[in-house]
């Protein structure tokens, strides 16, 4: 006899303090406004370097003693040219005090001013575990990787979020232990009639990922399943820039004639960037860097998603052993180090097109994807 899935979906659970915090403090960051990091009873003010503006940057800079501190990620400084630092985040100091513009093109190879060359007599200096968790403050907001920081030496201003550095940089891994299915339906599609979506929420009141439940798949088998991240741009609108409409709908297709399976819809936009920062880094491809570098230039890593989220939805439809379709040998990797077992890689290929032939190269050349 065949067991089928069993999701019992809960009530949601109550979020614990660290989530709330760092969900608070991504919401300021986005909004422009300042938020307070605290590392071993050491507070900085902190604002992300895209919101900065020559009236943000006075109010920073009013809420200390010492000059704005400029954070930016070891890519980011070697992508402008600037005397490097292996990795983590450079903390630098100018002895002119930054403005608002510098900051832009420090932080934005796309800012849309005059790219003049940034001032050369800055001091870089290694950032520690606070500098570290400002510009992971800023990803998790989808934002630039870059900050401007001050050393907190008035009183904390009124109103403002105050988060602990360890409770962001533990913030992805929490947040994906969080998920649990919150909403299920049934939802036939014109390639596979009997469907259901499920909703996994996480408990910070982040962004919800999706399981397409494709026919009845047997647990006690290994299931066919696709992990695809989300993209804006391929899949709701067809865009050739990349692969991922047909990876998509071919996804469900191939599920659908093999019997069942499972879609996980993940929110991981742009490889964990954001559509906003996917859009900068298109904007840096039509300038002419490939789609690795074009995440360098921007401050990013080339990759910056986590398979957590995907293990623990696997997890919680009582799935542990899948034929991944992918051709990407780090899926397989993370999947198999979070306890999933991957019994065989399936293929996941599809013409390419004018378009998207140089990122599809790129992903075989520089990303070790397998075509
Ligand atoms: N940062 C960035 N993200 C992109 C770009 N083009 C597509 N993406 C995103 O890349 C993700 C899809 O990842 P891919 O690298 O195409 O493929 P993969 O998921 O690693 O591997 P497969 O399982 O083989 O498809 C989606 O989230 C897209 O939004 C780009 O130029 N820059
Ligand atoms: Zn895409």
């Amino acid at each position: 006899m065949t067991r089928t899935l069993d999701v019992s979906l809960r009530p949601q659970a109550e979020a614990p303090r660290p989530l709330i915090a760092v969900d608070r403090a991504i919401a300021e960051l986005r909004r422009g406004q300042i938020v307070i990091i605290v590392d071993q009873g050491r507070a900085v003010a902190l604002l992300a370097a895209e919101a900065v503006a020559e009236e943000s940057l006075a109010r920073l800079a009013a809420l200390s003693a010492t000059p704005p501190v400029v954070l930016l990620t070891a890519r980011r400084l070697a992508a402008l040219g600037l005397a490097g630092l292996e990795s983590g985040v450079a903390r630098l100091f100018s002895p002119s005090n930054f403005d608002a513009e510098t900051i832009s093109i420090l932080a934005n190879p796309c800012a849309e001013i005059e790219p003049g060359t940034p001032p050369a007599d800055f001091t870089v200096e290694t950032g520690g575990i606070q500098e570290e968790s400002c510009i992971a403050l800023a990803k998790l907001a989808r934002l630039l990787p870059a900050a401007v920081i001050v050393p907190l030496s008035e009183s904390v201003p009124d109103n403002a979020v105050i988060v602990e550095s360890e409770d962001i940089l533990q913030h992805q891994i929490a947040v994906a232990r969080s998920l649990s299915p919150v909403a299920e339906a049934r939802v036939p599609l014109d390639q596979a009639e009997n469907v259901r979506i499920i909703a996994f929420r996480p408990s910070d009141g982040g962004i919800e990922h999706l399981a397409i439940v494709i026919g009845d798949p047997d647990p006690d088998q290994a299931v066919l399943c696709r992990l695809h991240s989300e993209c804006f741009t391929g899949d709701l609108l067809g865009s050739l820039r990349c692969d991922c409409g047909d990876q998509l709908r071919g996804a469900i297709g191939e599920i659908a004639a093999a019997g069942s399976g499972v879609l996980l819809y993940l929110a991981q936009e742009g490889r964990g960037i954001g559509l906003v920062n996917k859009l900068r880094a298109y904007q840096l491809q039509d300038a002419g860097f490939d789609t690795l570098d074009a995440n360098l230039q921007l401050g990013f890593d080339d990759d910056e998603r986590i398979y957590l989220p995907a293990a623990q939805m696997l997890d919680r439809l009582g799935i542990h052993r899948v034929r991944l379709m992918t051709n990407n040998p780090a899926k397989v990797a993370a999947l198999a180090r979070h306890g999933i077992d991957v019994a065989e890689r399936v293929p996941h290929i599809f013409p390419s097109n004018d378009h998207n032939q140089g990122y599809l190269l790129t992903k075989a050349t520089r990303s070790g994807h397998l075509f």
